[in-house]
């Protein structure tokens, strides 16, 4: 296929830059526990700099997929599909998620909730960023609300995006990976002070699986 027909499928959502896809267990948030498979879309200019997948940022370093191939693919491992990144929304999401509901499987998202939301979710995880807000739409639909503490200002910022958010979404606070340790008594403390909020851990991170 021609570099331009590709570039022009890519802005339509027909393909998009494929980091990997993979069956795992959901790891964080409220559907912890829960089989799904995961398609990690390549692509992200948010810059979180303890960002744990670095390797995603660089669109140009993953493979137009077309989406037909990425949904044949999913449909056959699980009804559960989390679609990340990745910032997921840098692409339109409407092709691959309406082909996914086609199929009649459930459609997660995991998204810093940065750019415009397309597509059609069952469950949106918005996990907000400093660098980049999420857009007045995504805190509207947003299910969970993911925030990661990396220190103790995080509290702060963490209330301020739950301020945005509809009344039935669900609060969680994440430690940033590296600093668990040392954060996660500040957050077991945090939370029985403010009951609202839940823990959310990496939990594959402990089992180590993907
Ligand atoms: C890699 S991001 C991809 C999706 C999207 N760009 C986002 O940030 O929500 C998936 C999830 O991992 C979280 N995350 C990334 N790096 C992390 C780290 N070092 N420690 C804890 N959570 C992290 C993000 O906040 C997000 O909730
Ligand atoms: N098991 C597992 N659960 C996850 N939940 C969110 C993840 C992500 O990177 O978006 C993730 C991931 O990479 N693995
Ligand atoms: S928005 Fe998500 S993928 Fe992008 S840098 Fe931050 S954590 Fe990583
Ligand atoms: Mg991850």
């Amino acid at each position: 296929m021609l570099k331009k027909e590709i570039e022009n499928l890519v802005d339509k959502g027909e393909m998009l830059p494929l980091m990997e896809q993979f069956y795992t267990i959901q790891g964080e948030g409220h559907h912890t526990g829960k089989a799904a498979y995961f398609i990690r879309v390549g692509g992200c200019d948010v810059g979180c700099h303890w960002c744990d997948v670095k390797e995603s940022w660089n669109p140009d370093t993953h493979p137009p997929t077309h989406i037909d191939e990425i949904v044949s693919q999913a449909k056959s491992y699980s009804n559960t599909i989390v679609i990340t990144g990745g910032e997921p929304l840098t692409w339109n999401m409407q092709p691959i998620t309406s082909a996914l509901k086609k199929e009649g499987l459930d459609i997660h998202i995991e998204t810093s909730g940065a750019y415009p939301l397309t597509g059609i979710w069952d469950w949106i995880c918005l996990s907000p960023k400093k660098m980049k807000l999420p857009q007045p739409e995504v805190y509207e639909k947003a299910d969970e609300l993911k925030v990661i503490v990396f220190n103790k200002h995080d509290f702060k910022f963490a209330e301020e995006q739950a301020a945005k958010i509809s009344g039935n979404c669900q609060l969680y606070l994440q430690p940033e990976w590296s600093v668990r340790e040392k954060m996660m008594p500040l957050i077991v403390d945090y939370v029985m002070k403010n009951p609202k909020w839940k823990i959310s851990l990496q939990t594959h991170k402990y089992l180590e699986i993907p």
